[in-house]
């Protein structure tokens, strides 16, 4: 199926294979490809007996770490529980697997192998995205910066659908998930939700099909703002959720707004719903006034590297990427090849080789 746009062309094809799903050996001491193993009073002594809280999430806290010749590191604590190891072996596991310029590398861990575990990250000094597009925060972050982390972030997530085996969705892309380094390169994080083995799309187990409307919410993967609508209203997880995701993470980058309003509790998918029903309905023909409307004001003021036929791009792009049906969403390869035909700022950053 073809979909035109006069500013973005995406031609989409859901495939349906689904992988075999192998596991890697987790070594129980030592150190397994690089990453290291360690022991609790490793793990208190790194972290100066947690001295520096730098995150947390629903299910962990991150605190920092000095590894030998005072190179800082991250340390994410899984709250212990039964229920949250579970996450934790999930997280490490994944990260075994992975290894991608625009993905945290994970360092080591601990296992106690019953409740409680840690895992090493390398460290991300300039934080989350969010927090980089708060409107509070100090420094705002140029044009150039945002089509460049747009970029690495479908580059990471065409890495775990399309070229790494077992295939892998992550389950949760929202900002607060992508973190950034002191050039504001971005790595992808937090696969504490992701799903091993997907090809395109995995049905409901038959267990989850039968539960009840509340335990289902209870096993429901994704973060309010985010969530695509036809997960919410089937429990499909695919790689077409992640891509809806990633649609919002480019309207926060355009906009500066958060995907849920902390004022007002609006969904920025909501608020950006006429502009992007406009760019769908007129093939990608978008008013000047309405995107300027639209864009983060801070950039609009004072940013010499805002290119308005980029915004235009990164807009046909995030409403692609929010379409309803998922099958017409793009594939994350389809927004990578997209973006660096589409961007040519990304060619002077170094972006679009083959990393
Ligand atoms: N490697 C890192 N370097 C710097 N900061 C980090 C790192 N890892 C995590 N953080 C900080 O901690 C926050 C929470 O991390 P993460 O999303 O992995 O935790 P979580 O418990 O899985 O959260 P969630 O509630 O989203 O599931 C991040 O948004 C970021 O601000």
């Amino acid at each position: 199926m073809s979909c035109f746009l006069s500013c973005v062309r995406f031609d989409i094809t859901a495939t349906t294979t689904i992988t075999d799903n192998n596991k890697p050996t987790v070594q129980e001491s030592g150190s397994v490809s690089g990453v290291t193993c360690y022991t609790w009073d490793d793990v208190e002594s790194l972290t100066s007996n947690f001295s520096r809280l730098i995150g947390s999430g629903g299910y962990s806290s991150i605190y920092l770490a000095r590894l030998s010749g005072s190179i800082n590191a991250a340390l994410k604590v899984h709250v212990s529980s039964h229920r949250l190891y579970q996450v934790f072996r999930s997280e490490l596991e994944i990260l075994l697997r992975l290894q991608h310029p625009h993905i945290v590398k994970l360092l080591g861990y601990f296992d106690d192998s019953e409740e409680t575990g840690a895992l090493l990250l390398e460290y991300l000094p300039q934080g989350n995205l969010q927090e980089k597009l708060n409107r509070n925060s100090k420094q705002v972050l140029p044009w150039r910066n945002r089509t460049a982390i747009a970029f690495q972030v479908a580059q990471a997530i065409e890495h775990i659908h399309e070229k790494c085996s077992p295939q892998i969705v992550h389950g949760d892309i929202k900002s607060s998930n992508i973190l950034l380094d002191k050039h504001f390169n971005s790595k992808l994080c937090d696969f504490g939700s992701a799903k091993v083995g997907f090809s395109s799309m995995v049905q409901p187990s038959k267990t989850m099909s039968t539960m009840s409307p509340r335990s289902k919410q209870v096993m429901m993967i994704g973060s309010p703002g985010y969530t695509d609508p036809h997960y919410l209203r089937t429990g499909i997880a695919s790689k077409k959720m992640d891509m809806y995701g990633f649609g919002v993470v480019v309207l926060e980058l355009v906009s500066g707004k958060e995907a849920v309003s902390s004022e007002r509790g609006e969904m920025l998918v909501h608020t950006a719903a006429p502009l992007i029903h406009e760019i769908l309905d007129s093939n990608g023909y978008i008013e000047e006034e309405k995107m300027r409307q639209f864009l983060d004001p801070r950039l609009l003021s004072r940013d010499a590297s805002l290119d308005l036929e980029e915004v235009k791009t990164m807009l046909s792009v995030a409403a692609f990427c929010l379409r309803s049906a998922p099958s017409l969403r793009p594939s994350a390869s389809q927004v990578v090849q997209t973006l660096v035909k589409k961007i040519p700022s990304l060619s002077f950053l170094g972006c679009g080789k083959d990393e």
